[in-house]
């Protein structure tokens, strides 16, 4: 695990000294755009024009922030317009690696960098960038055109691909319905700051305080979606929305490795009937199992995080995550 310093990786892991024992997550650099013809201007360097064949998504498995940018590729019917490759999970000294590995194969997306060949994802952004400082994460959407990147931002990525390439599919599945936006806006900010960061807050906690501060509020979260899932199907009604999907990846993934692995161990989601039942639905929408690699999620996180799990084991269960 490392970063870039003007361009050079230096290993070293989250530094909480400052923050008191808090993980404090880094602002997304790369924050471009990509337009459909109607709304695209060539002038202004941020935006990107939507075309067949001009982008790449490089994500991986493991990662929840990129699993929903895969989980919109499937939703969206992208698979023909742009490409996916993954890293491997293991994430160490050099950071993502594109390394391929017979033992860690999916199925459903290549691994490896099919574009440049790096051998690493931090040559990404020195590429796109070559005096870039920061964290080097994954998803990462890069332009084959002008060989950069449009956008490592997930959240933005997703909202792109929900609505960028409409008119190259013509699936027009709108998951930020204009008159339910600022309900999501409201759901994700809650979810964001207790639930899919709230995990990574209690994980990466390296004082008492700075664990509990993180644990209390997602719990409370996570008891205030079981009441709210108790009248529908989905958190704002029977229709999904981008909330919806922007909490599965963290649910996925937490019997398995946040219950465990991040210490957020006061109830799993096995235990919670309506989280359970609603965690089944999302699954089962057409094309979104295929996106949840275990292995790869498990292995991530037991295997490359040595300051929480220095022995690497990774363990074998749960046994079920569905009741
Ligand atoms: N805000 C980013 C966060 C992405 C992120 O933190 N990804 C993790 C993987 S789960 C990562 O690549 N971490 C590497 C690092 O922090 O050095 C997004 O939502 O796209």
């Amino acid at each position: 695990m490392g970063l870039l310093v003007d361009g050079k990786w230096v290993d070293q892991w989250y530094d909480t000294k400052a923050s008191q024992g808090k993980f404090i997550r880094s602002e997304s650099e790369f924050r471009n755009w990509i337009y459909a013809d109607s709304e695209y201007d060539p002038n202004n360097a941020n935006h990107f024009p939507a075309q067949t064949g001009r982008y790449h998504l490089y994500v991986s498995l493991a990662c929840p922030w990129a699993h929903r940018t895969l989980i919109f590729i499937k939703l969206k019917q992208l698979e023909e317009i742009i490409s996916i490759s993954c890293v491997h999970p293991d994430m160490l000294d050099n950071g993502w690696e594109f390394k391929k590995d017979s033992n860690f194969k999916d199925t459903n997306i290549a691994a490896g960098d099919p574009l440049h060949h790096f051998d690493f994802a931090h040559q990404l952004y020195t590429k796109a960038k070559p005096d870039y400082s920061g964290r080097v994460t994954v998803p990462i959407l890069w332009d084959k055109k002008r060989n950069t990147i449009v956008s490592n931002e997930s959240s933005e990525i997703i909202r792109i691909l929900n609505h960028a390439f409409n008119d190259l599919t013509g699936n027009f599945l709108n998951f930020y319905p204009a008159d339910k936006t600022k309900d999501i806006d409201t759901l994700n900010e809650r979810i964001y700051h207790t639930v899919n960061n709230g995990v990574y807050k209690c994980g990466f906690a390296t004082t008492q305080k700075a664990y509990e501060e993180a644990l209390t509020p997602l719990f409370e979260t996570l008891d205030f979606l079981e009441q709210q899932l108790s009248s529908s199907m989905f958190l704002l009604g029977d229709e999904q929305t981008e909330a919806d999907w922007r909490l599965f990846t963290t649910l996925i993934r937490f019997d398995a490795v946040y219950f465990g692995h991040f210490k957020c161990n006061i109830k799993r989601i096995l235990d919670y009937p309506k989280l359970n039942a609603y965690m089944k639905r999302l699954y089962d929408t057409p094309n979104v199992a295929s996106t949840v690699n275990l292995q790869h999620i498990k292995r991530h996180y037991y295997y490359s995080h040595k300051t929480i799990n220095p022995t690497q084991v990774v363990p074998v269960g749960p046994a079920k995550l569905f009741t």
